[in-house]
Protein backbone atom coordinates (compact mmCIF):
# COMPACT_ATOMS: atom_id res chain seq x y z
CA UNK A 1 0.00 0.00 0.00
CA UNK A 2 3.00 2.24 0.76
CA UNK A 3 3.98 2.28 -2.74
CA UNK A 4 0.87 3.58 -3.80
CA UNK A 5 1.32 6.63 -2.06
CA UNK A 6 2.40 8.75 -4.84
CA UNK A 7 -1.19 7.71 -6.66
CA UNK A 8 -2.90 8.93 -3.39
CA UNK A 9 -1.44 11.60 -3.34
CA UNK A 10 -1.94 12.57 -7.00
CA UNK A 11 -5.64 11.59 -6.81
CA UNK A 12 -5.65 14.12 -3.77
CA UNK A 13 -4.66 16.79 -5.98
CA UNK A 14 -6.88 16.00 -8.49
CA UNK A 15 -10.16 16.29 -5.45
CA UNK A 16 -8.86 19.65 -4.81
CA UNK A 17 -8.62 20.57 -8.01
CA UNK A 18 -12.48 19.62 -8.83
CA UNK A 19 -13.49 20.58 -5.46
CA UNK A 20 -11.86 24.19 -5.34
CA UNK A 21 -13.49 24.43 -9.04
CA UNK A 22 -16.81 23.62 -7.37
CA UNK A 23 -16.21 25.96 -4.23
CA UNK A 24 -15.96 28.63 -7.12
CA UNK A 25 -19.36 28.38 -8.36
CA UNK A 26 -21.18 29.77 -4.80
CA UNK A 27 -18.75 33.12 -4.95
CA UNK A 28 -19.28 33.44 -8.69
CA UNK A 29 -22.96 33.27 -7.77
CA UNK A 30 -22.57 36.03 -5.63
CA UNK A 31 -20.28 38.10 -8.09
CA UNK A 32 -23.26 37.58 -10.56
CA UNK A 33 -26.28 38.17 -8.21
CA UNK A 34 -24.08 41.41 -7.17
CA UNK A 35 -23.91 42.14 -10.54
CA UNK A 36 -27.76 42.23 -11.22
CA UNK A 37 -28.50 44.41 -8.65
CA UNK A 38 -25.90 46.59 -8.61
CA UNK A 39 -25.12 46.77 -12.22
CA UNK A 40 -23.33 50.05 -12.56
CA UNK A 41 -20.99 48.79 -9.94
CA UNK A 42 -19.83 45.67 -11.14
CA UNK A 43 -17.00 45.27 -13.03
CA UNK A 44 -18.61 43.03 -15.22
CA UNK A 45 -21.85 41.55 -16.84
CA UNK A 46 -23.92 38.85 -15.62
CA UNK A 47 -23.33 37.15 -18.54
CA UNK A 48 -19.58 37.08 -18.01
CA UNK A 49 -20.15 35.17 -14.58
CA UNK A 50 -22.62 32.82 -16.42
CA UNK A 51 -19.89 31.57 -18.65
CA UNK A 52 -16.97 31.30 -16.07
CA UNK A 53 -20.01 29.43 -13.89
CA UNK A 54 -20.17 26.84 -16.96
CA UNK A 55 -16.63 26.71 -17.39
CA UNK A 56 -15.96 26.13 -13.72
CA UNK A 57 -18.96 23.63 -13.86
CA UNK A 58 -16.86 21.81 -16.55
CA UNK A 59 -13.83 21.54 -15.39
CA UNK A 60 -15.15 20.66 -11.85
CA UNK A 61 -16.35 17.56 -14.03
CA UNK A 62 -13.62 16.72 -16.07
CA UNK A 63 -10.93 16.90 -13.01
CA UNK A 64 -13.51 14.79 -10.60
CA UNK A 65 -13.42 12.02 -13.59
CA UNK A 66 -9.65 11.94 -13.30
CA UNK A 67 -9.75 11.96 -9.01
CA UNK A 68 -12.35 9.08 -9.28
CA UNK A 69 -10.36 7.31 -11.98
CA UNK A 70 -6.75 7.63 -10.16
CA UNK A 71 -8.01 6.49 -6.75
CA UNK A 72 -10.78 3.54 -7.63
CA UNK A 73 -7.76 2.06 -10.15
CA UNK A 74 -5.56 2.58 -6.99
CA UNK A 75 -7.62 0.87 -4.89
CA UNK A 76 -8.11 -1.97 -7.92
CA UNK A 77 -4.21 -2.64 -7.40
CA UNK A 78 -4.17 -2.76 -4.23
CA UNK A 79 -7.01 -5.84 -4.28
CA UNK A 80 -4.95 -7.60 -6.75
CA UNK A 81 -2.08 -7.14 -4.82
CA UNK A 82 -3.17 -8.23 -1.57
CA UNK A 83 -4.87 -11.44 -3.66
CA UNK A 84 -1.66 -12.32 -4.82
CA UNK A 85 0.01 -12.08 -1.51
CA UNK A 86 -2.75 -13.71 0.30
CA UNK A 87 -3.06 -16.86 -2.20
CA UNK A 88 0.94 -16.84 -2.10
CA UNK A 89 0.54 -16.94 2.21
CA UNK A 90 -2.17 -19.73 1.81
CA UNK A 91 0.58 -21.82 -0.24
CA UNK A 92 2.44 -21.14 2.51
CA UNK A 93 0.79 -22.00 6.23
CA UNK A 94 0.90 -25.74 6.66
CA UNK A 95 -1.68 -28.15 7.21
CA UNK A 96 -2.17 -27.48 10.69
CA UNK A 97 -3.02 -24.71 9.99
CA UNK A 98 -5.88 -25.52 6.97
CA UNK A 99 -7.27 -28.69 9.55
CA UNK A 100 -8.68 -25.36 12.08
CA UNK A 101 -9.89 -23.08 9.28
CA UNK A 102 -13.15 -23.79 7.41
CA UNK A 103 -12.80 -23.58 3.54
CA UNK A 104 -15.84 -21.74 3.17
CA UNK A 105 -14.24 -18.76 5.62
CA UNK A 106 -10.91 -19.02 3.42
CA UNK A 107 -12.59 -18.73 0.17
CA UNK A 108 -15.07 -15.52 1.68
CA UNK A 109 -11.74 -13.78 2.48
CA UNK A 110 -10.94 -14.08 -1.31
CA UNK A 111 -14.25 -12.61 -2.30
CA UNK A 112 -16.04 -10.73 0.13
CA UNK A 113 -13.32 -9.10 2.56
CA UNK A 114 -11.43 -8.13 -0.54
CA UNK A 115 -14.09 -6.43 -1.96
CA UNK A 116 -14.47 -4.54 1.22
CA UNK A 117 -10.62 -3.77 1.21
CA UNK A 118 -10.86 -2.39 -2.07
CA UNK A 119 -14.07 -0.28 -1.13
CA UNK A 120 -12.69 1.47 1.78
CA UNK A 121 -9.78 2.26 -0.37
CA UNK A 122 -11.48 3.50 -3.01
CA UNK A 123 -14.51 4.89 -2.23
CA UNK A 124 -13.83 4.76 1.27
CA UNK A 125 -10.22 7.15 0.63
CA UNK A 126 -12.41 9.53 -1.95
CA UNK A 127 -14.77 10.72 0.12
CA UNK A 128 -12.44 10.87 2.96
CA UNK A 129 -10.61 13.34 1.25
CA UNK A 130 -13.71 15.15 -0.54
CA UNK A 131 -15.83 15.55 2.84
CA UNK A 132 -12.27 17.40 4.69
CA UNK A 133 -11.87 19.62 2.09
CA UNK A 134 -15.18 20.60 1.21
CA UNK A 135 -15.96 21.09 5.34
CA UNK A 136 -12.62 23.13 5.76
CA UNK A 137 -12.95 25.20 2.19
CA UNK A 138 -16.89 25.86 2.80
CA UNK A 139 -16.60 26.77 6.45
CA UNK A 140 -14.02 29.07 5.87
CA UNK A 141 -15.88 30.51 3.06
CA UNK A 142 -19.14 31.04 5.57
CA UNK A 143 -17.54 32.63 7.97
CA UNK A 144 -15.85 35.12 5.73
CA UNK A 145 -19.39 35.90 4.25
CA UNK A 146 -20.78 35.72 7.88
CA UNK A 147 -19.67 34.69 10.75
CA UNK A 148 -23.04 34.56 13.05
CA UNK A 149 -24.66 33.03 10.22
CA UNK A 150 -22.19 29.87 10.44
CA UNK A 151 -22.86 29.70 13.73
CA UNK A 152 -26.28 29.47 13.44
CA UNK A 153 -26.42 27.18 10.29
CA UNK A 154 -24.05 24.65 11.57
CA UNK A 155 -26.23 23.99 15.10
CA UNK A 156 -27.33 20.43 13.92
CA UNK A 157 -23.68 19.58 12.91
CA UNK A 158 -23.16 18.35 16.15
CA UNK A 159 -26.09 16.06 16.58
CA UNK A 160 -25.71 14.99 13.04
CA UNK A 161 -22.22 13.54 14.44
CA UNK A 162 -23.53 12.14 16.93
CA UNK A 163 -25.93 9.91 15.33
CA UNK A 164 -23.94 9.02 12.88
CA UNK A 165 -21.47 8.12 15.88
CA UNK A 166 -23.74 6.30 17.57
CA UNK A 167 -25.08 4.09 14.92
CA UNK A 168 -22.18 3.42 13.30
CA UNK A 169 -20.70 1.91 16.05
CA UNK A 170 -23.77 -0.52 16.16
CA UNK A 171 -23.64 -0.80 12.36
CA UNK A 172 -19.85 -1.80 12.99
CA UNK A 173 -20.86 -4.88 14.90
CA UNK A 174 -23.38 -5.99 12.61
CA UNK A 175 -21.17 -5.67 9.60
CA UNK A 176 -18.91 -7.75 11.21
CA UNK A 177 -21.72 -10.09 12.36
CA UNK A 178 -22.92 -10.14 8.83
CA UNK A 179 -19.58 -11.28 7.27
CA UNK A 180 -18.99 -14.55 10.05
CA UNK A 181 -22.68 -14.67 8.70
CA UNK A 182 -21.64 -14.68 5.01
CA UNK A 183 -18.40 -16.55 5.50
CA UNK A 184 -20.24 -19.71 7.44
CA UNK A 185 -22.91 -19.45 4.47
CA UNK A 186 -19.85 -20.06 1.68
CA UNK A 187 -18.84 -22.81 3.95
CA UNK A 188 -22.21 -24.56 4.17
CA UNK A 189 -22.66 -24.29 0.62
CA UNK A 190 -18.70 -25.46 -0.42
CA UNK A 191 -19.48 -28.28 1.53
CA UNK A 192 -22.69 -29.59 -0.04
CA UNK A 193 -21.08 -28.96 -3.11
CA UNK A 194 -18.04 -31.20 -2.35
CA UNK A 195 -20.23 -33.59 -0.57
CA UNK A 196 -23.04 -34.08 -3.20
CA UNK A 197 -23.09 -38.30 -2.97
CA UNK A 198 -23.10 -38.33 0.98
CA UNK A 199 -26.23 -35.87 1.17
CA UNK A 200 -28.07 -37.74 -1.50
CA UNK A 201 -26.71 -41.08 -0.61
CA UNK A 202 -28.17 -40.51 2.85
CA UNK A 203 -31.53 -38.39 1.62
CA UNK A 204 -30.43 -35.30 3.66
CA UNK A 205 -31.49 -32.71 0.84
CA UNK A 206 -34.32 -31.70 2.89
CA UNK A 207 -32.33 -31.64 6.30
CA UNK A 208 -29.40 -29.48 4.54
CA UNK A 209 -31.94 -27.03 3.02
CA UNK A 210 -33.19 -26.19 6.17
CA UNK A 211 -29.72 -26.14 8.14
CA UNK A 212 -29.17 -23.75 5.30
CA UNK A 213 -32.33 -21.78 5.63
CA UNK A 214 -31.26 -21.72 9.08
CA UNK A 215 -27.28 -19.66 8.02
CA UNK A 216 -29.09 -17.80 5.45
CA UNK A 217 -32.17 -16.60 7.88
CA UNK A 218 -28.99 -15.34 9.85
CA UNK A 219 -27.08 -13.52 7.61
CA UNK A 220 -30.19 -12.00 6.17
CA UNK A 221 -30.94 -10.81 9.56
CA UNK A 222 -27.59 -9.21 10.41
CA UNK A 223 -28.17 -7.56 6.96
CA UNK A 224 -31.85 -6.24 7.86
CA UNK A 225 -30.00 -5.03 10.75
CA UNK A 226 -27.69 -3.01 8.69
CA UNK A 227 -30.31 -2.02 6.28
CA UNK A 228 -32.61 -0.69 9.18
CA UNK A 229 -29.86 1.49 10.82
CA UNK A 230 -28.88 3.10 7.74
CA UNK A 231 -32.87 3.35 6.93
CA UNK A 232 -32.53 5.76 9.56
CA UNK A 233 -29.67 7.39 9.21
CA UNK A 234 -30.14 8.72 5.74
CA UNK A 235 -33.34 10.52 6.69
CA UNK A 236 -32.64 11.80 10.05
CA UNK A 237 -29.34 12.91 8.99
CA UNK A 238 -31.40 15.28 6.27
CA UNK A 239 -34.33 16.32 8.55
CA UNK A 240 -31.20 17.52 11.09
CA UNK A 241 -29.64 19.24 7.55
CA UNK A 242 -33.04 20.57 6.46
CA UNK A 243 -33.13 22.19 9.81
CA UNK A 244 -29.67 24.11 9.48
CA UNK A 245 -31.10 25.33 6.21
CA UNK A 246 -34.51 26.18 7.37
CA UNK A 247 -32.54 28.66 9.84
CA UNK A 248 -30.55 30.07 7.25
CA UNK A 249 -33.29 30.89 4.92
CA UNK A 250 -34.80 32.48 8.04
CA UNK A 251 -32.31 34.50 9.95
CA UNK A 252 -30.02 34.91 6.38
CA UNK A 253 -33.43 36.20 4.61
CA UNK A 254 -34.15 38.70 7.37
CA UNK A 255 -31.03 40.31 7.46
CA UNK A 256 -30.82 40.92 3.51
CA UNK A 257 -34.30 42.27 4.11
CA UNK A 258 -33.06 44.67 6.81
CA UNK A 259 -29.89 45.20 4.43
CA UNK A 260 -27.16 43.64 7.11
CA UNK A 261 -26.67 40.89 3.99
CA UNK A 262 -26.26 41.65 0.71
CA UNK A 263 -28.15 38.82 -1.25
CA UNK A 264 -25.03 38.08 -3.37
CA UNK A 265 -23.81 36.60 0.20
CA UNK A 266 -26.78 35.16 0.85
CA UNK A 267 -26.98 33.10 -2.13
CA UNK A 268 -23.51 32.42 -1.95
CA UNK A 269 -23.56 30.91 1.94
CA UNK A 270 -26.74 28.82 1.06
CA UNK A 271 -24.85 27.04 -1.98
CA UNK A 272 -21.70 26.84 0.55
CA UNK A 273 -24.12 25.16 3.03
CA UNK A 274 -25.76 22.62 0.64
CA UNK A 275 -22.29 21.73 -0.34
CA UNK A 276 -21.86 20.70 3.53
CA UNK A 277 -25.47 18.67 3.71
CA UNK A 278 -24.27 15.84 1.83
CA UNK A 279 -21.16 14.96 2.68
CA UNK A 280 -22.69 15.28 6.54
CA UNK A 281 -25.30 12.84 5.35
CA UNK A 282 -23.39 10.13 3.82
CA UNK A 283 -20.79 10.44 6.35
CA UNK A 284 -22.74 7.12 7.86
CA UNK A 285 -22.44 5.20 4.84
CA UNK A 286 -19.01 6.11 4.66
CA UNK A 287 -17.99 5.31 8.04
CA UNK A 288 -19.74 1.62 7.42
CA UNK A 289 -17.61 1.27 4.81
CA UNK A 290 -14.19 2.17 6.80
CA UNK A 291 -15.54 -0.22 9.62
CA UNK A 292 -16.62 -2.85 7.09
CA UNK A 293 -13.33 -2.39 5.35
CA UNK A 294 -11.15 -2.23 8.58
CA UNK A 295 -13.37 -5.45 9.76
CA UNK A 296 -12.54 -7.07 6.39
CA UNK A 297 -8.67 -6.02 6.58
CA UNK A 298 -8.36 -7.30 10.11
CA UNK A 299 -10.10 -10.52 8.50
CA UNK A 300 -7.05 -10.61 5.51
CA UNK A 301 -4.59 -9.85 8.30
CA UNK A 302 -4.91 -12.87 10.28
CA UNK A 303 -4.25 -14.91 7.11
CA UNK A 304 -1.61 -12.89 6.07
CA UNK A 305 0.14 -13.05 9.65
CA UNK A 306 -0.42 -16.49 10.63
CA UNK A 307 2.61 -18.26 10.79
CA UNK A 308 3.44 -21.61 10.10
CA UNK A 309 4.74 -24.06 12.63
CA UNK A 310 6.67 -25.61 9.94
CA UNK A 311 8.54 -23.28 8.27
CA UNK A 312 12.45 -23.52 6.85
CA UNK A 313 15.01 -23.98 9.35
CA UNK A 314 16.85 -20.81 9.77
CA UNK A 315 20.78 -22.39 9.71
CA UNK A 316 19.93 -25.02 7.29
CA UNK A 317 22.33 -28.19 6.86
CA UNK A 318 24.76 -27.89 3.63
CA UNK A 319 22.93 -30.55 2.06
CA UNK A 320 22.35 -31.40 -1.92
CA UNK A 321 20.79 -34.58 -2.05
CA UNK A 322 19.43 -37.14 0.14
CA UNK A 323 20.31 -40.95 -0.01
CA UNK A 324 17.11 -42.00 1.92
CA UNK A 325 18.14 -43.07 5.51
CA UNK A 326 16.01 -42.19 8.03
CA UNK A 327 16.00 -42.64 11.49
CA UNK A 328 13.39 -42.01 13.80
CA UNK A 329 14.58 -41.55 17.91
CA UNK A 330 11.74 -41.43 20.31
CA UNK A 331 9.53 -39.83 18.22
CA UNK A 332 6.48 -38.67 19.96
CA UNK A 333 3.79 -36.31 18.57
CA UNK A 334 0.43 -35.11 19.32
CA UNK A 335 -1.94 -33.16 17.49
CA UNK A 336 -3.42 -31.12 20.38
CA UNK A 337 -2.96 -31.53 23.93
CA UNK A 338 -2.57 -35.50 24.27
CA UNK A 339 0.48 -37.28 22.81
CA UNK A 340 -0.47 -39.66 19.94
CA UNK A 341 2.39 -41.06 18.45
CA UNK A 342 5.16 -41.92 21.13
CA UNK A 343 8.11 -43.75 21.85
CA UNK A 344 8.87 -44.70 18.63
CA UNK A 345 12.58 -45.68 17.65
CA UNK A 346 13.47 -47.33 14.16
CA UNK A 347 16.39 -47.02 11.84
CA UNK A 348 15.65 -47.54 7.78
CA UNK A 349 18.69 -47.95 5.71
CA UNK A 350 18.67 -46.71 2.24
CA UNK A 351 17.01 -49.05 -0.09
CA UNK A 352 15.23 -50.81 2.73
CA UNK A 353 11.21 -51.53 2.52
CA UNK A 354 9.48 -51.05 5.10
CA UNK A 355 5.83 -52.10 5.41
CA UNK A 356 3.66 -50.24 8.41
CA UNK A 357 0.47 -52.11 9.74
CA UNK A 358 -2.26 -51.44 12.12
CA UNK A 359 -5.75 -51.26 13.21
CA UNK A 360 -7.85 -47.91 11.73
CA UNK A 361 -6.68 -44.84 13.39
CA UNK A 362 -3.26 -46.50 15.37
CA UNK A 363 -1.33 -43.75 13.60
CA UNK A 364 0.11 -44.87 10.51
CA UNK A 365 -0.43 -42.16 8.53
CA UNK A 366 0.36 -39.41 10.94
CA UNK A 367 3.44 -41.06 11.22
CA UNK A 368 4.63 -41.83 7.60
CA UNK A 369 3.45 -37.43 7.36
CA UNK A 370 5.76 -36.62 9.69
CA UNK A 371 8.94 -37.65 7.12
CA UNK A 372 8.06 -34.89 4.63
CA UNK A 373 7.20 -32.51 7.82
CA UNK A 374 3.60 -31.78 6.43
CA UNK A 375 3.08 -31.94 10.39
CA UNK A 376 5.81 -30.13 12.99
CA UNK A 377 8.15 -32.06 14.08
CA UNK A 378 10.27 -31.90 17.54
CA UNK A 379 13.68 -31.46 17.14
CA UNK A 380 15.92 -33.88 17.49
CA UNK A 381 13.36 -36.88 16.50
CA UNK A 382 13.36 -37.35 13.25
CA UNK A 383 16.68 -37.90 11.35
CA UNK A 384 17.09 -38.39 7.14
CA UNK A 385 21.49 -38.95 6.16
CA UNK A 386 21.91 -38.74 10.02
CA UNK A 387 20.46 -34.78 9.83
CA UNK A 388 17.44 -33.66 11.77
CA UNK A 389 14.74 -33.16 9.24
CA UNK A 390 14.42 -29.62 10.82
CA UNK A 391 17.52 -28.41 9.51
CA UNK A 392 16.95 -29.87 5.95
CA UNK A 393 16.02 -27.09 4.10
CA UNK A 394 11.83 -28.10 3.01
CA UNK A 395 12.47 -27.84 -1.08
CA UNK A 396 15.45 -30.22 -0.84
CA UNK A 397 13.31 -32.49 2.11
CA UNK A 398 10.38 -32.92 -0.02
CA UNK A 399 11.83 -33.09 -3.10
CA UNK A 400 13.70 -36.14 -2.05
CA UNK A 401 10.15 -37.85 -0.83
CA UNK A 402 7.60 -39.13 -3.59
CA UNK A 403 4.40 -39.26 -0.93
CA UNK A 404 1.27 -40.65 -2.22
CA UNK A 405 -1.60 -39.45 0.33
CA UNK A 406 -4.41 -41.73 1.55
CA UNK A 407 -6.94 -39.64 -0.14
CA UNK A 408 -5.47 -39.02 -3.79
CA UNK A 409 -6.29 -35.94 -5.54
CA UNK A 410 -6.62 -35.02 -8.66
CA UNK A 411 -6.62 -31.53 -10.23
CA UNK A 412 -9.27 -30.18 -13.09
CA UNK A 413 -6.13 -30.23 -15.72
CA UNK A 414 -5.58 -33.40 -18.22
CA UNK A 415 -5.10 -36.71 -16.47
CA UNK A 416 -1.10 -36.02 -18.39
CA UNK A 417 -1.37 -32.51 -16.25
CA UNK A 418 -1.82 -34.12 -13.33
CA UNK A 419 1.21 -37.23 -13.37
CA UNK A 420 3.50 -34.45 -14.85
CA UNK A 421 2.66 -32.52 -11.79
CA UNK A 422 5.73 -34.65 -9.96
CA UNK A 423 8.07 -32.86 -12.04
CA UNK A 424 8.36 -29.88 -13.68
CA UNK A 425 8.38 -29.73 -17.20
CA UNK A 426 8.45 -33.98 -17.68
CA UNK A 427 7.89 -35.08 -21.26
CA UNK A 428 5.18 -36.99 -22.42
CA UNK A 429 7.46 -40.00 -22.74
CA UNK A 430 8.49 -39.60 -18.69
CA UNK A 431 4.55 -39.19 -18.04
CA UNK A 432 4.12 -42.49 -20.09
CA UNK A 433 6.39 -44.41 -18.45
CA UNK A 434 5.60 -43.14 -15.13
CA UNK A 435 1.93 -44.26 -15.75
CA UNK A 436 2.93 -47.52 -17.08
CA UNK A 437 4.81 -48.42 -14.05
CA UNK A 438 1.37 -47.10 -11.93
CA UNK A 439 -0.38 -49.69 -14.55
CA UNK A 440 -2.42 -46.94 -15.57
CA UNK A 441 -1.45 -47.07 -18.96
CA UNK A 442 -4.08 -49.17 -20.47
CA UNK A 443 -6.91 -47.81 -18.57
CA UNK A 444 -5.17 -43.85 -20.47
CA UNK A 445 -5.13 -45.54 -23.49
CA UNK A 446 -8.98 -46.10 -23.53
CA UNK A 447 -9.71 -42.80 -22.22
CA UNK A 448 -10.79 -40.49 -25.20
CA UNK A 449 -8.00 -37.95 -25.86
CA UNK A 450 -5.66 -40.30 -24.12
CA UNK A 451 -3.42 -38.36 -21.93
CA UNK A 452 -4.90 -35.09 -22.74
CA UNK A 453 -8.22 -36.08 -21.45
CA UNK A 454 -9.58 -33.62 -18.99
CA UNK A 455 -10.38 -34.62 -15.59
CA UNK A 456 -13.08 -33.49 -13.41
CA UNK A 457 -15.89 -31.58 -13.71
CA UNK A 458 -15.58 -30.87 -17.38
CA UNK A 459 -14.00 -34.48 -18.35
CA UNK A 460 -13.85 -38.12 -17.54
CA UNK A 461 -14.51 -38.65 -14.02
CA UNK A 462 -11.68 -41.46 -12.67
CA UNK A 463 -12.38 -44.40 -10.95
CA UNK A 464 -10.91 -44.57 -7.13
CA UNK A 465 -8.99 -47.30 -8.32
CA UNK A 466 -7.74 -45.17 -11.53
CA UNK A 467 -7.16 -42.01 -9.48
CA UNK A 468 -5.24 -43.64 -6.83
CA UNK A 469 -2.94 -44.85 -9.70
CA UNK A 470 -2.56 -41.76 -10.85
CA UNK A 471 -1.51 -40.45 -7.76
CA UNK A 472 0.99 -43.32 -7.61
CA UNK A 473 1.93 -42.19 -11.27
CA UNK A 474 2.91 -38.49 -10.15
CA UNK A 475 4.79 -39.69 -7.17
CA UNK A 476 7.10 -42.22 -9.15
CA UNK A 477 7.99 -39.32 -12.04
CA UNK A 478 9.46 -37.32 -9.33
CA UNK A 479 11.98 -39.93 -9.22
CA UNK A 480 12.61 -39.46 -5.26
CA UNK A 481 15.05 -41.27 -3.13
CA UNK A 482 12.18 -42.15 -0.22
CA UNK A 483 9.06 -43.19 -1.80
CA UNK A 484 6.22 -42.89 0.55
CA UNK A 485 2.63 -45.15 -0.11
CA UNK A 486 -0.40 -44.20 2.07
CA UNK A 487 -2.70 -47.00 1.29
CA UNK A 488 -2.25 -45.76 -1.93
CA UNK A 489 -4.27 -49.10 -3.31
CA UNK A 490 -7.69 -49.30 -0.71
CA UNK A 491 -9.94 -49.09 -3.62
CA UNK A 492 -8.44 -51.72 -5.65
CA UNK A 493 -8.70 -55.48 -4.34
CA UNK A 494 -6.48 -57.51 -3.04
CA UNK A 495 -5.08 -58.86 -5.82
CA UNK A 496 -4.72 -56.47 -8.16
CA UNK A 497 -3.18 -54.13 -4.90
CA UNK A 498 -0.61 -57.27 -4.95
CA UNK A 499 0.13 -57.10 -9.06
CA UNK A 500 0.74 -53.58 -8.87
CA UNK A 501 2.84 -53.27 -5.84
CA UNK A 502 4.38 -56.66 -7.51
CA UNK A 503 5.11 -54.26 -10.82
CA UNK A 504 6.33 -51.34 -8.91
CA UNK A 505 9.15 -53.54 -7.11
CA UNK A 506 11.34 -53.28 -10.30
CA UNK A 507 10.90 -49.47 -9.68
CA UNK A 508 11.98 -49.51 -6.45
CA UNK A 509 15.78 -50.27 -7.25
CA UNK A 510 17.72 -48.40 -4.16
CA UNK A 511 15.01 -45.96 -3.08
CA UNK A 512 13.68 -46.17 0.40
CA UNK A 513 10.12 -47.21 0.26
CA UNK A 514 7.45 -47.08 2.89
CA UNK A 515 4.23 -48.82 2.55
CA UNK A 516 1.43 -48.65 4.70
CA UNK A 517 -2.00 -50.99 3.93
CA UNK A 518 -4.42 -52.43 5.95
CA UNK A 519 -3.42 -55.44 3.85
CA UNK A 520 -1.38 -57.65 5.20
CA UNK A 521 -0.67 -59.25 1.78
CA UNK A 522 0.96 -56.19 0.31
CA UNK A 523 3.84 -55.98 2.92
CA UNK A 524 4.98 -59.78 2.78
CA UNK A 525 7.68 -58.67 0.16
CA UNK A 526 8.75 -56.18 2.76
CA UNK A 527 12.52 -56.17 4.37
CA UNK A 528 10.79 -54.56 7.96
CA UNK A 529 7.41 -54.30 8.69
CA UNK A 530 5.89 -52.19 11.59
CA UNK A 531 2.96 -52.79 13.52
CA UNK A 532 0.89 -50.02 15.26
CA UNK A 533 -1.32 -49.84 17.65
CA UNK A 534 -2.48 -46.51 20.01
CA UNK A 535 0.56 -44.63 18.52
CA UNK A 536 3.56 -46.86 19.73
CA UNK A 537 5.19 -49.89 17.65
CA UNK A 538 3.96 -53.12 19.07
CA UNK A 539 5.84 -55.26 16.70
CA UNK A 540 8.23 -55.34 14.67
CA UNK A 541 10.35 -57.79 11.98
CA UNK A 542 10.34 -58.85 8.57
CA UNK A 543 6.96 -61.13 7.98
CA UNK A 544 8.60 -64.50 8.79
CA UNK A 545 9.60 -63.12 12.15
CA UNK A 546 6.52 -61.33 12.71
CA UNK A 547 4.17 -64.72 11.85
CA UNK A 548 6.88 -67.21 14.05
CA UNK A 549 6.40 -64.64 17.06
CA UNK A 550 2.08 -65.37 16.81
CA UNK A 551 1.29 -62.16 17.64
CA UNK A 552 -1.09 -59.40 16.64
CA UNK A 553 0.48 -59.60 13.07
CA UNK A 554 -0.14 -63.56 12.72
CA UNK A 555 -3.48 -63.21 14.22
CA UNK A 556 -4.66 -60.52 11.58
CA UNK A 557 -2.70 -62.61 8.89
CA UNK A 558 -4.51 -66.01 9.17
CA UNK A 559 -8.10 -63.81 9.34
CA UNK A 560 -6.79 -62.15 5.96
CA UNK A 561 -6.15 -65.29 4.55
CA UNK A 562 -8.83 -67.60 6.05
CA UNK A 563 -11.26 -64.62 4.27
CA UNK A 564 -9.43 -64.20 0.95
CA UNK A 565 -9.62 -68.03 0.40
CA UNK A 566 -13.59 -68.10 1.64
CA UNK A 567 -14.09 -65.05 -1.21
CA UNK A 568 -11.89 -67.05 -3.82
CA UNK A 569 -14.22 -70.56 -2.58
N1 LIG B 1 -5.28 -33.47 11.27
C1 LIG B 1 -5.62 -34.11 12.38
N2 LIG B 1 -5.96 -33.41 13.48
C2 LIG B 1 -6.30 -34.03 14.62
N3 LIG B 1 -6.32 -35.37 14.77
C3 LIG B 1 -6.00 -36.13 13.71
C4 LIG B 1 -5.63 -35.54 12.47
N4 LIG B 1 -5.36 -36.54 11.60
C5 LIG B 1 -5.55 -37.71 12.29
N5 LIG B 1 -5.92 -37.45 13.54
C6 LIG B 1 -6.21 -38.44 14.59
O1 LIG B 1 -5.04 -39.23 14.81
C7 LIG B 1 -5.37 -40.57 14.95
C8 LIG B 1 -4.56 -41.42 13.97
O2 LIG B 1 -4.95 -41.11 12.68
P1 LIG B 1 -4.15 -41.72 11.46
O3 LIG B 1 -4.77 -41.18 10.23
O4 LIG B 1 -2.72 -41.52 11.63
O5 LIG B 1 -4.48 -43.26 11.62
P2 LIG B 1 -4.27 -44.43 10.60
O6 LIG B 1 -3.62 -45.54 11.35
O7 LIG B 1 -3.58 -43.98 9.38
O8 LIG B 1 -5.76 -44.79 10.30
P3 LIG B 1 -6.39 -45.43 8.98
O9 LIG B 1 -5.99 -46.85 8.97
O10 LIG B 1 -7.85 -45.29 9.19
O11 LIG B 1 -5.87 -44.66 7.83
C9 LIG B 1 -6.85 -40.71 14.76
O12 LIG B 1 -7.44 -40.84 16.03
C10 LIG B 1 -7.27 -39.40 14.12
O13 LIG B 1 -8.52 -39.01 14.60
Amino acid sequence: MRSRRGTYLLGGLFLLGTNSCALLIPWLMKLAVEGLQFPLKAPHSPAYYALLIIAAALLQGTIRIFSRTTLLHAARRIEFQLREELYAKLLALDLPYFSRERTGDILSRFTNDLTNVRMLMGFGVLNVINTVIIYVAALFLMVRLSPSLTAFAIIPFPLMILIVKRLSASMFRRSKRAQEELARLSSHVEENVSAATVVRAYCREDAQIEEFREVNGRYLESNMGMARLRGWMIPVMASAGAFGTLIVLFLGGSRVIAGTLTLGDFVAFNGYLAMLIWPTIVMGWILNLMQRGAASMSRLNHVLDASGTVTDPAEPAPVERLRGEIEFRNLAFSYGEEPFLADISLAIRPGMKVGIAGPVGSGKSSLVRLIPRLYPVADGQIFLDGIDVNRIPLVTLRNAIGFVPQESFLFSRSIGDNIGYGKEGAGAGEIATAARLASLENDVHRFPDGYDTLVGERGVTLSGGQKQRAAIARALLKDPAILILDDPLSAVDARTEEEILGSLAGYYGDRTVLIVSHRLSALRECDLILVLEAGRVVEQGSHDDLLAMDGRYAATWREQQLRAEIETF
